[in-house]
């Protein structure tokens, strides 16, 4: 790795105070350099970076579009280091921060960039640096190392507008440790797995560690009070949701060639962070000293990785080397990280790919949530399928380890679809394989999978780790399973290391596309509809989120969680009095009841003091009765926001 080695007078003197360079010690608490490309990001970034880092007297953004410019183009890896105050909405350096509560299971996520109010920006530069650092401590002790080893980590993001400045503040986090950075620009999470398992000596791989600055689109969701999401088959639809985006979120996923790092290891690496922070709070120097020693290096790693998934698809059509070739087959990246897939997977299998839309990275999502289980989202991707006749449709999540399909006539076939489809395809290799699913799965599925494919249904939590952990543990202990599936559209496969990747899970949708088309080469999506031919689809599928009031007296200090499983206490002793209503034999997860011919799930929410309702029933009037059932029980409890359960009753 190369520094820029400029004339320190021309760059500070009268035109800049506070950049200096790489081999200068910083001089002030937080003094932090970051990598030359943080200055070249799009003007939105260059903005937030004046902003917040630099707030320089005099500095011109032209200025900073010049020497941003001028090392970009000598392709140095220069560091330019800032410790000027921080801008208003980011926590001051002097302020204390709880690390702990960037946690969200086994991930990390904050708030990036400020704007929003009530909004301030928590995951920081410095934030992001400290546990980058963490991480790579962390990792050094996983393994065991006897004494201190240089690591290789990988590093991607999607295309969230913070995704330069936070990769900048990681890979310093990592190199100010001394280990070195794979940079892997804009990145699908389920290919920064894969890079702890590429074996390619060309490029340093495998990584011992990858991680993926990604954030979440849901949670923006839970925080209106209103939530109704309805969908009922064959009919009038609604949907409400808030019309912003939540552009200024973004997180961390951390992975080792073992998997993605669970909530006890995001706990050590989020206290190891808050220590280092400390540390370098109070000007300790000993991060200072290895300072710059790690290297930094730019790999296409998602060439790499797509060259996997079209070698699999080219195998089960024995080794054709085009066998999409005539398939009309579009995506819809939703602006994501999912535009590779055109490229780098469908066009050199043969696939004709026009019509595919929103490939373009852009952080401010401007034309819609990019999830498979957004109704807008799975309309724009029916829509395209329409308008280009096209045989079938791909839509991705942002960053790629979620993932739905539409067929040829324009049925979706995401949510229980698409795991009855995949489950379809897994038990046909593996029969009488068990297929773990979360908690919000439909009647219909379990009938489908036990009845039709001769499968073991097992329904357990919410949450996409818990379906892949349980699926693991399952093989522990002897049962068979080889597929984890959410309604979200998160899905793993054993055979994939039960990596959770929207990619993948279309590779075997191609897969059996392909093989079907060397027996009949004009065969189309039909193929894939057949599979699911026979499951039984409720006419109204409804979830109505109920938020409880943190504040509200009758919590009587309580936390969110203990007052929601109070409800959830009441709601089953008030069911078991109702003779029309009959409690699920087996769950794990809240109050699952059947009745009226459909059944409902109320349960606490993975993240949020909400408390998800979903029914599912043959008709408007049994949804009715259902959610009567549950309002009875549940309005004896103030705290509770019942004003979305009324509005679908009175409907
Ligand atoms: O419990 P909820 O609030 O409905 O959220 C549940 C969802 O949370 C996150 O988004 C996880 O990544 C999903 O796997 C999970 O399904």
């Amino acid at each position: 790795m190369e520094h820029f080695h400029g004339d320190s007078d021309t760059l500070s003197g009268k035109i800049i105070q506070n950049a200096f360079l790489a081999q200068h010690r910083p001089q002030a608490r937080h003094s932090t350099r970051y990598p030359s490309d943080f200055c070249a990001l799009d003007t939105r970034s260059v903005h937030s970076f004046q902003e917040h880092r630099l707030r320089l007297a005099g500095t011109s953004a032209k200025w900073l579009n010049t020497i941003s410019t001028a090392w970009i183009s000598s392709s140095k890896q220069a560091y330019i280091s800032c410790n000027a105050a921080q801008g208003s909405s980011v926590v001051s350096s002097s302020a204390k921060v709880d690390f702990l509560k960037l946690q969200n299971g086994s991930d990390i996520r904050g708030v990036a960039v400020g704007g929003v109010e009530g909004e301030p920006v928590n995951l920081t530069e410095p934030v992001t640096e400290a546990i980058a650092s963490a991480f790579a401590a962390w990792l050094l002790n996983k393994k065991k190392e006897d004494g201190w080893r240089r690591l290789r980590i990988s590093v991607g993001h999607d295309s969230r507008i913070s995704a330069h400045k936070l990769q900048d503040a990681v890979t310093l986090g990592i190199t100010t440790a001394g280990h070195d950075v794979l940079q892997f620009g804009l990145a699908s999470t389920p290919a920064m797995f894969n890079s702890t398992l590429t074996e390619d000596e060309i490029n340093h791989l495998p990584v011992d560690g990858a991680i993926m600055i990604t954030g979440r689109h849901t949670k923006l969701f839970l925080e209106v009070d209103l939530e109704l999401l309805l969908r009922i088959k064959d009919g009038e639809e609604e949907e409400r949701r808030p019309s912003h985006l939540p552009y200024n979120r973004n997180g961390l996923k951390f992975f080792t060639s073992a998997g993605g790092l669970n909530k006890a290891d995001i706990k050590d690496i989020l206290e190891r962070a808050s220590r280092i922070y400390e540390d370098s709070s109070h000007g300790s120097t000993q991060e200072l000293e290895q300072a710059s020693k790690g290297e930094v290096s730019n790999v296409d790693y998602m060439s790499i990785y797509a060259s996997d998934l079209v070698k699999a698809v080219r195998k089960s059509a024995g080794n054709k080397e085009k066998p999409l070739e005539g398939l009309h087959i579009v995506v819809d990246a939703g602006n994501g990280a999912g535009g590779f897939f055109v490229d780098k997977v469908l066009k050199p299998l043969g696939a004709i790919t026009t019509g595919s839309q929103f490939l373009e990275p852009d952080g401010m999502f401007p034309n819609h949530i990019p999830n498979p289980e957004d109704k807008t989202a799975m309309k724009a991707i029916t829509q395209a399928v329409a308008d280009n006749k096209a045989d079938l449709g791909i839509i991705f999540d942002t960053d790629v380890d979620r993932s739905a399909a539409v067929d040829s006539s324009g049925r979706e076939l995401n949510r229980n679809r698409l795991i009855a489809l995949m489950s379809a395809i897994v038990l046909e290799e593996h029969p009488g394989t068990t297929i773990v699913t979360d908690s919000v799965t439909s009647d219909g599925l379990t009938t489908f999978i036990e009845n039709k494919l001769g499968g073991k249904h097992h329904r357990f939590k919410r949450g996409y780790k818990n379906v892949i952990d349980e699926a693991i543990r399952l093989n522990t202990i002897g049962e068979e399973s080889h597929l984890a599936m959410e309604t979200s559209g998160h899905g793993a496969l054993k055979e994939n290391h039960w990596l959770d990747d929207g990619a993948y899970l279309m590779v075997k949708l191609l897969n059996k596309l392909a093989a079907a088309r060397i027996l009949n080469p004009n065969v189309g999506s039909k193929v894939l509809t057949d599979l699911v031919e026979g499951l039984e689809e409720a006419s109204v599928t409804v979830e109505i989120r109920l938020k409880i009031d943190q504040n509200h007296a009758d919590l009587k200090g309580g936390s969110f969680r203990d007052y929601g499983e109070a409800v959830l206490k009441h709601l089953e002793n008030s069911i078991s009095k109702d003779e029309h209503l009959c409690k699920a034999p087996k769950n794990y997860e809240g109050v699952r009841v059947s009745g009226y011919g459909g059944w409902f799930l109320l349960r606490l929410s993975l993240h949020d003091p909400v408390l998800p309702l979903n029914i599912e029933a043959p008709s408007k009037d049994d949804a009715i009765k259902l959610g009567l059932a549950v309002l009875t029980a549940v309005s004896e409890f103030p705290a509770l926001d019942i004003t979305a359960l009324n509005k679908f009753l009175q409907q």
